[in-house]
């Protein structure tokens, strides 16, 4: 899908009338390379020869709206009431993001009033639409310190009048919804219903997922905070596997279609051998297969250290006696549920290594929901904060439909549409996952036959 400049167009709700209380702030402002001014735009692409591909005059060359606070806003701020809640997994920097928007709503809009939303869309369905919280600045002065989410969070599908029969009750002007793929499919939906009903009502996202699979953002808020923790858990396996007879370490990563995670981290801890993600197939038997590798690395080195995104080769367990992959069926929210690689792997790891004499010592770490519900780290927390800034400066423009993201290190909306467009994956073919054969000395594939290779990774 090649991208124009008019797939990147922000919906707006109507003229910005209202002096923002930022305005002065904004006088003196221009681009730099650190601030982009307002009106001006952030290139989709960012080489000399994907812009010479285009062959267009610059102001038509792809390129987002860049985020930031407008002299001039749509709502009258201290009018507003504006709402938040949390759906989907949790991801470190949820408080800090719900932290951020009340600061910046409150202090500077100086907004009438902001309703939390409990459990996800959840919050949002006439059953439970009165069980809601009244945030202010003095209620969520200390919640960054925790992990999760004041708020709860919640999968399942719910109705999107019902939902926007709730923010009429409630009279909101502005929704946030932080929130994954799901979640941004459900602000768009929502989005519709009420440009449908001639609402006057902005929908903003912001994109939250560990596995670091939505696009169009550098890398999602959270991400760095969770594969800080779970290299520790690489770590402590590296250490368990080395003084264990062949010792065979295996950590199990998150990461359903992206192996970002599992990446990130082996690349941190710098002590895995093997690093499995769902991008790249890899079979288990024959003479290239993971299970002589793996046989041939615990003879020469004694032990393995094994990183594996838990929808690292899935089509393994469509084999006959095995969970497959499509009878597992789905979660509430409609994400297929993944069979156990992880047991697969220790028994076909351990029946081959004791075949061949080398009877192993299994060091195995599940840490998936211990990395996610870690308090955001300090690049997180500043991260999460500034988004938070961004979505807010958004809302009161009366921006809608859209997600703020951080693009090529500036803060941007992104339309929803294209943010659920598409899953940010492994590219094979990329730097990161060269780091990773680089760091690891893994074959760049482990024996699979023709009909199962990858595709080519194409951007956008
Ligand atoms: N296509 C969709 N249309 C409307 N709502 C959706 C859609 N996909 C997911 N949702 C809703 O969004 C919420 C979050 O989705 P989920 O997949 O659980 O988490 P995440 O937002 O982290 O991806 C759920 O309540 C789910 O029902
Ligand atoms: O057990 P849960 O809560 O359904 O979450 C598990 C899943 O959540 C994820 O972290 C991603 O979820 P989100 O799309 O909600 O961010 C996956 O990697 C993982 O499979
Ligand atoms: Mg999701």
């Amino acid at each position: 899908m090649t991208l124009q400049l008019d797939d990147l167009r922000v919906r707006r709700l109507g003229e910005c009338r209202y002096d923002s209380p930022l305005s002065e702030m904004l006088t003196t402002k221009q681009t730099s390379p650190h601030y982009v001014a307002e009106g001006d735009r952030v290139l989709l692409e960012d080489t000399v020869s994907m812009l010479a591909g285009h062959d267009l005059p610059p102001e038509q060359v792809p390129s987002f709206e860049a985020a930031g606070p407008r002299r001039k806003v749509y709502f009258d701020p201290s009018s507003v009431t504006a709402g938040i809640l949390t759906c989907g997994g949790l991801c470190p920097g949820l408080n800090n993001v719900i932290r951020g928007l009340v600061q910046e709503l409150a202090v500077h809009y100086k907004v009438k009033r902001i309703v939390g939303f409990r459990n996800g869309l959840r919050g949002l369905t006439a059953e439970y639409r009165d069980d809601t919280v009244e945030l202010t600045p003095e209620h969520v002065r200390d919640i960054h310190n925790a992990g999760g989410t004041i708020l709860g969070s919640s999968r399942g599908n719910q109705d999107p009048d019902e939902m926007v029969d709730s923010l009429v009750e409630h009279g909101i002007d502005v929704l946030f919804v932080i929130g994954g793929d799901g979640g941004m499919r459900a602000a768009t939906c929502l989005s519709k219903a009420i440009e449908a009903r001639g609402l006057d009502i902005a929908v903003l996202g912001v994109p939250k997922t560990i596995d670091n699979d939505l696009p169009f953002t550098d890398q999602s808020f959270g991400f760095q905070s969770a594969f800080a923790s779970a290299m520790d858990f690489i770590s402590s396996v590296s250490v368990e596997a080395a003084a264990s007879p062949n010792g065979v370490g295996l950590v199990k990563l998150m990461g359903r279609h992206s192996g970002f995670i599992a990446a990130y981290a082996a690349l941190a801890a710098n002590g895995a051998d093997i690093v499995l993600i769902p991008e790249i197939p890899f079979a288990l038997d024959g003479p290239d297969g993971l299970l002589a590798y793996v046989e041939h690395h615990v003879r020469e080195k004694g032990f393995v250290v094994i990183v594996l995104a838990e929808g690292a080769g899935q089509d393994l367990l469509d084999e006959p006696g095995l969970p497959g992959r499509d009878g597992l069926g789905t979660d509430a929210s409609g994400n297929v549920k993944l069979g156990r690689i992880d047991d697969l792997l220790k028994q076909r790891i351990t029946d081959h290594l004791t075949a061949v004499g080398l009877a192993p010592t299994m060091r195995y770490i599940d840490p998936s929901y211990s990395i996610r519900s870690v308090v955001a780290n300090a690049y997180d927390s500043v991260y999460c904060l500034r988004l938070a800034h961004a979505a807010a400066h958004a809302a009161m423009a009366g921006r809608t439909e859209i997600a703020v993201a951080r693009w090529r290190r500036r803060f941007v909306h992104v339309p929803l549409s294209l943010m659920t467009s598409r899953r940010n994956r492994v590219d094979p073919d990329g730097d990161l996952w060269m780091s990773v054969l680089e760091t690891t000395c893994q074959p760049a594939e482990f024996g699979v036959p023709r009909e199962r290779r990858r595709t080519p990774a194409g951007f956008c």
